[in-house]
This record gives structure tokens, C-alpha cells and sequence, in this order.
């Protein structure tokens, strides 16, 4: 039985708990919360996220001891949001994962470093790239919860891990298949969230289904532009893990992002707009991260730019989407 440990308690790590317990691995489940912890030990179900999800607690196993849920995996799932994933991996010993594999479930980067999740793994515990990996594609946890179809690609340099994992995915209800693009992958789901929060603004401004179509597809250019920039290297982006992603976030009624970018085109300020939701845009940490990496790459990023203009800057959304408007065709 393969050893898992799933770190976060939200809707992403509920989701990737249900998957992998239901298909036979041991879950040692992290959450923050001690009263969490014993709501699931007594009801079997996350009551914050996806609660409608029995678990079998002779496969899962939350606990808010840390040290003692990683100890005993062999695998590491990293699903807490990133602005807050130093502060958990930081509580670790150093040497604690020299023999784990590691995958991270998270789509944001590290913010004030403003580096990719697996790069800040590889850095803080001295682990080869080799060891860790990526989950990504279009998939949102609701529709995990209510087994609807669904594709998962797993990043990896090293195809051995990639496709281990796959297999500890795989079921009725999801695909999964490997790929060796690390970090075009990680960008780019970086990226997305971006996209889907400005599409939200644009939406909440009352721009249409033919305005969002044009900003789409001038954020897969502008995604191109940016990831070539940082990794060259030969990469469909018409592939599910970088467009397929960019939709399902830009479109879904279950978009984080696109919810929160709805909120603001719509008039809430950042703060009154992220109290309103139970959960995190990734987007709104992502917009600076990527916007501060980009005064090396000087890379002509026009969306990203006004969404850090109508976030950081408080210039109103009106006036950044009328400009945009102007630099699509
Ligand atoms: N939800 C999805 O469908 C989905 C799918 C793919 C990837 N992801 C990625 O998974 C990651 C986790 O997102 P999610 O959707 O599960 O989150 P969520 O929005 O459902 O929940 C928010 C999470 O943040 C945690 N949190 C809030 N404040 C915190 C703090 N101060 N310190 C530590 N943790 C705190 C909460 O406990 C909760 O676990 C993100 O990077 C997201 O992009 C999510
Ligand atoms: O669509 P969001 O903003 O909730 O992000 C969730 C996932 O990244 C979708 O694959």
C-alpha cells in the first residue's frame, strides 16, 4: 500500500484525498485545524470543503501533527494555497524528505521569492528535480466530488515518478498521464489564474462572451510570449494541461478566480471581496509575483499588467479593461 501524506485541508486536498484513498493508498491527512481534524475523525466528512465526500478512515487518517504525517509517507502532496506553503514546509527538518517523492498540487508560485513551488522544494530541502513533480490539467475539485470526468497530467523530469503517480490516480472517473514539461506546466498554471481573475473583472464590467473569447485568446500569446521567455523549449500549448486549464478556469461557475475577478469588476475592494469567499484566488497573489519577474524578462504582457494595475495599483478596472480593449485584435 502506498504511503501518502496530503498537506492543506481545502477543496483541492479534499478532492486528492478522496481520489487516492478510494483507489487504495494510506492517507495521512495534514490540516491546520485541531477542530478539523476531529470533525473528519468523527464524521468522515471535511466539513469546510467538498463536505457532501464520506472518506473510509481505515484509508485516511487527519492529523494536525505534521512531523508525524510526513515521517510516515513515502509520497508528499503539497495542496495548501502557495502564500502559504513556506510557512508549512519551513516547519520541516531539512532532512525530512531526502527519501520522499514529491508532489505538488499547488498552481502559484512563492510569494516575495517568486519562484515555483517545486523550485522552493528543490532549494529548501536539497532535493534533485527528479524527486518531485506536478499535478496539473483542467480539473476542479466540485466536479472530483461529484466523479464527473476528468484529465490529470502529472510533470515530472523523471517519467518514472510521473507515471507511478498517474497510476495512484487513475480510475473510473479520471485520466491521468505523465509529461516531462516541469516547469512549462507550473508557469502556466500560474498563469491562468491570472487570466480567469481578469476575465472575471472584465465580466463583472459587463463585457460579454465575445469580449472573453478575445481576451482568452490573446492570453494564450501572452502565456507563449512569457513561458518562452523564462524556458525554451518545443510545447503545444493547445495541450489540457496549459489551455485546458486556462478554460476550465476562465469559464467554470467553480472558479476561484474568475469569482474573485467578478467580485472586483463589480465594485468590491480587494479585501471586502476576499472576506466574501471561503476560498483562495491564487490569481490575485500570482499577478505580482509574475509582475515583479517580468521587470528582468521585459516580456509584453498587457493582461497580467492590468491586472496588477486594478489589484496593487488601484487604478479602476473600467479604465485598464477600456485600455486593454484597445491592444486585442
Ligand atoms: N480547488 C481546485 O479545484 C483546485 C484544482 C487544482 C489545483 N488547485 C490548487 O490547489 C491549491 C489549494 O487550493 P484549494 O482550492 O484547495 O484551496 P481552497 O480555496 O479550497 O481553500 C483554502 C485553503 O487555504 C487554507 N488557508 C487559508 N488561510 C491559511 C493560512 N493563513 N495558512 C495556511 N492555510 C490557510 C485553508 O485552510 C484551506 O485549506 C491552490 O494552489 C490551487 O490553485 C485547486
Ligand atoms: O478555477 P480556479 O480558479 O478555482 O482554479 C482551480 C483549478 O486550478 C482548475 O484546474
Amino acid at each position: 500500500m502506498e504511503k501518502i501524506a496530503m498537506i492543506g485541508g481545502g477543496s483541492w486536498a479534499t478532492a486528492l484525498a478522496k481520489i487516492l484513498s478510494e483507489n487504495g493508498a494510506r492517507v495521512g491527512w495534514w490540516m491546520r485545524s485541531k477542530d478539523d481534524v476531529q470533525h473528519l475523525q468523527r464524521t468522515r466528512h471535511n466539513r469546510r470543503y467538498l463536505s457532501s465526500v464520506a472518506f473510509d478512515l481505515t484509508r485516511i487518517f487527519p492529523s494536525s501533527d505534521l512531523d508525524a504525517v510526513v515521517k510516515e509517507a513515502d509520497w508528499l502532496v503539497l495542496a495548501v494555497p502557495a502564500a502559504f506553503v513556506k510557512d508549512v514546509l519551513d516547519k520541516l527538518d531539512r532532512d525530512t524528505l531526502r527519501h520522499k517523492r514529491i508532489i505538488t498540487a499547488i498552481k502559484g508560485m512563492i510569494p516575495g521569492k517568486n519562484i515555483l513551488v517545486t523550485d522552493y522544494v528543490a532549494e529548501r530541502f536539497r532535493l534533485p528535480h527528479a524527486q518531485l513533480g506536478v499535478v496539473a490539467g483542467p480539473c476542479h475539485a466540485e466536479e472530483v466530488a461529484l466523479e464527473k470526468q476528468s484529465y490529470l497530467t502529472i510533470g515530472s523530469p523523471s517519467p518514472e515518478l510521473a507515471e507511478d503517480f498517474c497510476r495512484l490516480l487513475r480510475n473510473r472517473y479520471v485520466k491521468a498521464h505523465p509529461m516531462d514539461d516541469l516547469d512549462g506546466i507550473e508557469y502556466c498554471a500560474v498563469m491562468k489564474n491570472i487570466i480567469a481573475l481578469t476575465s472575471g473583472i472584465a465580466h463583472g464590467l459587463g463585457y460579454g462572451d465575445n469580449f472573453q473569447a478575445v481576451l482568452v485568446s490573446n492570453a494564450v500569446q501572452e502565456m507563449r510570449r512569457f513561458v518562452h521567455a523564462l524556458n525554451p523549449q518545443p510545447r503545444d500549448l493547445s495541450a489540457s494541461a496549459y489551455l485546458g486549464d486556462l478554460l476550465v478556469t476562465a469559464y467554470s461557475q467553480f472558479s476561484r478566480n474568475r469569482t474573485f475577478g467578478n467580485m472586483i469588476g463589480r465594485g468590491y475592494s480587494v479585501k471586502s471581496a476576499q472576506m466574501e469567499m471561503n476560498m483562495v484566488a491564487e490569481g490575485y497573489y500570482a499577478v505580482k509575483s509574475i509582475h515583479e519577474l517580468n521587470k528582468k524578462l521585459l516580456v509584453p504582457m498587457p493582461i497580467t499588467s492590468a491586472a496588477y494595475h486594478i489589484l496593487y495599483e488601484k487604478i479602476s478596472p473600467a479604465v485598464e479593461i477600456e485600455l486593454l480593449k484597445e491592444k486585442f485584435k
